[in-house]
């Protein structure tokens, strides 16, 4: 299983590389991976398992996290109406979205990151991306609110993003321009 050691942080050069396309169909191997990223989304979000294994409860997770430099992401997260997005999915791609942006108004934080950095990240308020899931499916979907935030910040990763690269240095509370704020 994947625990908080197998995070790679803040300043791993694999943080900041553009990650592979996984070839289709996927191997075993890499099937397992994307798994185990989700297992560790549902552990990290479950009080008893988070205390016991030391997780850091995430809503989402990209595989340049744990060192492997591979177009995976997991997401699992509630929308504001409580409706459950659970995805594990190869080579995500957001085919369109909005030019409303959208922003956490908490601000963004990273498990590869340790410490707090303050801050609005503006994001696409609505997208449509498309994937590969573990059945070898092609997935489209189209997100808004709290699950799009969580896709942007997972597909950052696949391209050697971090949040903070988007805040405003001057002013990282500045308002943004035409953005809705997502609680
Ligand atoms: O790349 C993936 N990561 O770095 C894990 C991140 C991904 C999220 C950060 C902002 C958008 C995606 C993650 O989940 N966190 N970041 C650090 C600790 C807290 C946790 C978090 O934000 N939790 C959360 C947020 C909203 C609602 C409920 N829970
Ligand atoms: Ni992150």
């Amino acid at each position: 299983m994947i625990t908080m050691t197998d995070i790679i942080r803040d300043g791993h050069p694999t943080l900041r590389k553009v990650a592979t396309e996984v070839s289709m169909p996927p191997t075993e191997e890499e099937k397992a991976l994307l798994k185990s990223m989700m297992e560790y989304l549902i552990n990290s979000q479950d009080p008893e398992l988070a205390e016991k294994y030391g997780l850091r409860g995430g809503v989402g997770l990209a595989a340049p996290q744990i060192n492997i430099s591979k177009r995976m992401i997991a997401v699992h997260v509630k929308d504001e109406n409580g409706q459950q997005y659970s995805y594990a999915l190869f080579n995500p791609k957001i085919i369109s979205h909005s030019i409303e942006k959208a922003y956490l108004t908490t601000g963004e934080g990273c498990l590869s990151v340790d410490e707090t950095i303050p801050g609005y990240v503006p994001r696409y308020a609505r997208i449509t991306l498309k994937g590969i899931d573990l059945d070898g499916k092609e997935v489209k979907l189209r997100l808004k609110g709290l699950p799009a935030i969580v896709f942007q910040h997972e597909i950052d990763h696949l391209n050697g993003v971090m949040f903070y690269d988007h805040i405003n240095e001057n002013e990282p509370f500045l308002p943004i321009d035409n953005a809705i704020p997502v609680e």
